[in-house]
């Protein structure tokens, strides 16, 4: 069967390509300066011995003209690749499709989002006829011969739309052109009213030494980085510098490293050229081979562009365990600073957990230090998993030397159950809240006769609220109980009161949330026998002081945890409050 070919809507075609693809209407300057290049490239490839440069000469009127002494166009190539959308004569030249930038046969058209018409005029370094070109929107087209003296190359001619004017005056363009094209090889000299500026800049920053990308990179932000890292990869040809920043910054902020392909701007603010992890550095980068996506404004994401990245990530891994070595201070800083993001490439790799594992600081019960100075004195520790658990026990385990770590921070449980695998003489447990407040010290056996009938009041009145009592003899004695729970209580506490207050539908929501996803909680009171005011309350002979200092130390405990009090705690913390001050105004002393 004889196949058809799609019908085409030029217009709605040229439309879509000149208006939509691209985000921003100043990338015209981007592909007449990557056309007038590539012309360069492809005359050299002919063997013409000439200086290659390129001029945009600004005309009042907005108007502007960008002239290039490249390869030019005959009759033949214009109707087959200027005149063909999506035709390219650098895709043709299949093994000279790495020496040219552009290769989708599309660019010109952007100029259409700021002109309605495009004349071109060149001359071929082919042959020698003279011609001009003029496209629109409509997909119409005209060739002229043209019988005056034209030089070698190509020069198109723009006139700015009404709304785009402001992309044809000098300031804008001279900006346009340095940010997409100052480090092209080849010289883009801007020209108005005779004055001419070159806009290329000798040295790109990834062909720079240490302290000449420091000097750039600090008058480009305003700010001095830490260092300057090189960055290069064997596959895709990517080379460039990695700024460490020299503040602290949050895993959330979104990256923007600055990208060339082929010494062209293709992004200023691209993410993921590096690895996650490696957010405390910007980096400038060029690469020859990876293929950009049709919009010229971001790579595709293919196995070389992986590969590009994991080769880069590896630069900055290296540099680290050099600088280790090589500048233990500056090491020092950077772990200060950017601590977050080597605490997260430390989980995901052996040889950094090694390297940095030292230098990182956790919260502990002795305040905060750094791992080397946690393990010079502790070969045994604890680590709770959460933030919560952490309060609950960090100010009671210092007074028994215990050291406790706080693993409720990103990484940092991980981080520490590793550290054997490091440090073979050192013991890692994960704290068990519950069970905490066994490791204190035993009663003897009378002191223990003598606080049971306490202990059974005090399960008796707190068993509604999955809380049992225990008690032991440890340091601080001003502090008279300890709280310990299993689970996020505030959790539990907070749906428990909402399933209360809330009307059948939203209660039926919040206990379903409830039972799926957490166990009920379990808590332990343990009194401190070495408290003075437990002892009193032991040893008291009056039953309703006792309950009442017993829901008093229980409901005091809740609140010091920082746990949300029920209608009934609080009824509770209450009634025995207000017992207590009964009690202060009827003393014999106050009211005489
Ligand atoms: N200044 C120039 N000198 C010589 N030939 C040119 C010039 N500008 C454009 N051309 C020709 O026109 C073709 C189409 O150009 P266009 O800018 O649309 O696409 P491209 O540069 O090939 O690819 P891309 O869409 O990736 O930019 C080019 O392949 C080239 O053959």
């Amino acid at each position: 069967m004889q196949p058809f070919n799609f019908q085409v809507n030029l217009k709605g075609i040229i439309d879509l390509l000149s208006n939509h693809l691209y985000s921003d209407p100043g990338v015209f300057v981007r592909e007449l300066l990557q056309n007038g290049v590539d012309a360069i490239t492809a005359r050299k490839r002919l063997g013409q011995a000439f200086d290659g440069e390129v001029k945009v000469e600004v005309f009042s009127s907005h108007s502007i003209s960008i002239t290039d002494n490249g390869s030019g166009l005959t009759e033949e190539e214009i109707e087959q690749f200027l005149a063909r959308i999506g035709s390219s004569t650098k895709r043709e030249e299949q093994d000279a499709a790495d020496d040219y930038i552009g290769q989708f046969g599309v660019g010109l058209l952007a100029c259409f989002v700021v002109s309605e018409e495009i004349a071109l005029v060149t001359r071929s370094a082919k042959d020698g006829q003279a011609l001009e070109w003029r496209g629109k929107p409509d997909g119409t087209y005209t060739i002229k011969k043209l019988e005056r003296e034209v030089s070698v190359g190509t020069t198109v001619y723009l006139k700015a739309k009404a709304d785009y004017e402001e992309y044809f005056e000098y300031y804008r363009l001279s900006g346009l052109i340095e940010k997409y094209g100052q480090y092209l090889p080849i010289p883009i000299l801007l020209i108005e009213d005779g004055y001419e500026q070159t806009m290329t800049v000798p040295t790109p920053p990834w062909r720079m030494s240490g302290e000449e990308a420091m000097a750039f990179v600090e008058e480009a932000v305003y700010t001095k980085p830490l260092d300057i890292i090189p960055l290069e990869s064997r596959l895709g040809g990517a080379r460039g510098i990695a700024y460490v920043l020299p503040y602290g910054v949050s895993l959330q902020d979104e990256k923007r490293h600055r990208v060339y392909l082929k010494n062209m701007l293709l992004s200023d603010k691209m993410t993921n050229i590096l690895p996650p992890w490696a957010f405390f550095v910007n980096a400038i980068i060029n690469t020859d081979s990876l293929r950009p996506t049709a919009s010229r404004e971001a790579f595709q994401e293919n196995e070389l562009f992986y590969t590009v990245r994991d080769e880069l990530g590896e630069c900055i891994k290296r540099y680290l365990i050099e600088l280790a070595d090589s500048n233990a201070e500056l090491f020092e800083r950077i772990v200060m600073i950017h601590y977050a993001s080597l605490k997260t490439m430390a989980v995901e790799d052996d040889e950094l957990y090694a390297l940095f594992i030292r230098h990182f600081r956790f919260e502990t019960s002795y305040g905060e230090m750094k791992l080397a100075d946690i393990v010079r004195e502790h070969s045994s520790i604890l680590v709770a998993a959460t933030l919560d658990e952490f309060r609950q026990v960090a100010r009671v385990a210092k007074a028994q030397n215990l050291m406790v770590v706080n693993g409720g921070y990103v990484h940092d449980l991980d981080l520490m159950r590793n550290l054997p695998s490091v440090l073979e003489q050192v013991t890692v447990q994960v704290l068990n809240s519950l069970e905490f407040a066994s490791r204190f010290e035993e009663l003897s056996v009378v002191e223990q006769r003598e606080a049971r009938p306490f202990l059974d009041l005090s399960d008796e009145l707190l068993g509604g609220y999955d809380c049992r009592s225990l008690i032991r003899w440890f340091e601080p004695a001003d502090i008279p109980v300890l709280y310990n729970t299993n689970q996020d209580m505030h959790f539990f506490r907070m749906a428990e009161e909402s399933e209360r207050e809330a009307n059948a539908l939203f209660a039926e929501v919040v206990r379903t949330i409830r039972d799926d996803m957490y166990e009920k909680p379990h808590a332990r009171l343990c009194y401190n026998y070495n408290n003075p005011l437990v002892r009193k309350a032991i040893e008291s002979g009056d039953a309703e002081l006792k309950k009442a200092s017993i829901e008093l130390f229980y409901t005091q405990a809740l609140l010091l945890g920082n746990h949300v009090l029920g209608a009934k705690e609080l009824e509770m913390m209450n009634r025995s409050l207000l017992r207590f001050m009964n009690m202060g105004f009827d003393a014999p002393e106050v009211r005489s």
